[in-house]
């Protein structure tokens, strides 16, 4: 599909095809709908990043909170959307050894006490080790300044998302 059938979509289709760039957030996409029609997806990225930042801080929390853990409870029952099953697999997540998936449980709980959103990672960037090493630096973050990493790293799930369905191109 390219801008201009993406241009033509009705909000529904819409929101059928973008509906999940972030991850469960198809308000994001149901909201760019009225910036069409976007000069490139590109501009429809950059219009997904700009909602995203006008959010109140509740508002990035709670896109946050609409992430899954990373080899967490999802992953084992296999409820995952299939954008989140593909890139957690992708970074290792699904073959971590019984002491790496306790230590990642562990870790995940205290980022998750500490700043009340989940630990969130553009997971296809990184294999299970890496994802560790992250996650046990930022917990030491302050709490404004995580969640715009973390919002950071949905930008990023994002636009690897628009590439893989053929909207955006690799090299933007
Ligand atoms: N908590 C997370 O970072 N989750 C995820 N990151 C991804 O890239 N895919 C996910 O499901």
């Amino acid at each position: 599909m390219d801008i201009a059938q993406l241009n033509s979509l009705s909000y529904e289709d819409f929101v059928d095809v973008l509906g999940n760039v972030v991850e469960r957030c198809p308000l994001v996409a149901a909201a760019v709908w009225s910036g069409r029609p976007f000069a490139s997806v590109s501009e429809l990225e950059g219009r997904i990043h700009q909602f995203l930042d006008s959010l109140p801080e509740s508002g990035k929390d709670g896109v946050l909170r609409c992430h899954p853990d990373l080899a967490g409870r999802e992953l084992r029952s296999g409820t995952l959307t299939a954008e989140s099953q593909a890139e957690q697999r992708q970074a290792g997540m699904a073959a971590l050894a019984a002491d790496e998936l306790s230590r990642l449980a562990r870790l995940n709980a205290q980022y998750k006490r500490r700043f009340g959103f989940p630990f969130v990672v553009c997971a296809r960037l990184h294999d299970a080790a890496a994802v560790m090493r992250l996650l046990a630096a930022r917990l030491g973050a302050e709490r404004a300044a995580e969640r715009e990493r973390a919002l950071g790293e949905v930008k990023r799930i994002c636009g690897l998302r628009l590439i893989k369905s053929h909207l955006l191109p690799v090299c933007p």
